[in-house]
């Protein structure tokens, strides 16, 4: 039986001033906290929602799917530059950043609650500043959602915007 549990994940040394991010940054005690690590060549995040997530009773809402694709696109490809930087999550190298430009969901079977989550990704570089993540969703076994994202690095201009 796989251990469903992600040791070493990159938003974990996500400096403070990012780590806020509603679906993934540590620091925002009302967001999910998603994680994102490697998982042999490819890349994992695992995540039980709360029973509030919900779209049909019994069934997970698919926005939060989405959500889910979509931070688990962000730590994949901010793991994959940081590796092809020469890097590992705690040689103390702060990673790369990266903001989503495209995301597109295909929801193939009901999500069901209650049961772990698992986002698997596969990351492919386009060029050094954009990378595309496809990712597949399983709960348990069963197939139920399939993505793309598509993940420029941060410009700038989103740095100083907190208020
Ligand atoms: C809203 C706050 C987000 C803060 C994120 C902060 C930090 C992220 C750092 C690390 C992660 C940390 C925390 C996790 C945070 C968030 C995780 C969830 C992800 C998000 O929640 S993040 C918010 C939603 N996200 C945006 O808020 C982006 C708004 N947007 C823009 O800021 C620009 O639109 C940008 C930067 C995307 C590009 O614009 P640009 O003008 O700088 O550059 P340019 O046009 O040259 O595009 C360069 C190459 O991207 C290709 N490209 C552009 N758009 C495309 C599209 N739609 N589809 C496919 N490819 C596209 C072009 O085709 C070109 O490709 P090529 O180089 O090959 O020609």
């Amino acid at each position: 039986m796989e251990e469903l549990k992600v040791e070493k994940a990159i938003q974990d040394i996500y400096p403070d001033d990012i780590a806020w991010c509603y679906g993934c940054g540590r620091l925002n005690d009302d967001g999910h906290h998603l994680r994102t690590g490697w998982h042999g060549d490819k890349t994992i995040t695992i995540y039980t929602p709360e029973s509030k997530y919900m779209g049909i009773p019994g069934f997970i809402y698919g926005g939060l799917i989405a959500s889910l694709i979509d931070c688990h696109g962000t730590g994949s490809a901010a793991l994959a530059l940081h590796r092809k930087n020469g890097h590992e999550i705690g040689d103390g190298a702060e990673p790369p950043r990266f903001v989503t430009a495209n995301l597109n969901v295909d929801f193939l079977k009901p999500t069901p609650q209650h049961v772990p989550l698992k986002a698997i990704g596969t990351v492919e570089e386009i060029h050094p500043k954009k990378w595309k993540v496809e990712t597949e969703v399983y709960a348990q076994d069963t197939l139920c959602a399939r993505g793309t994202v598509v993940l420029v690095v941060m410009p700038s201009t989103f740095l100083n915007k907190n208020d």
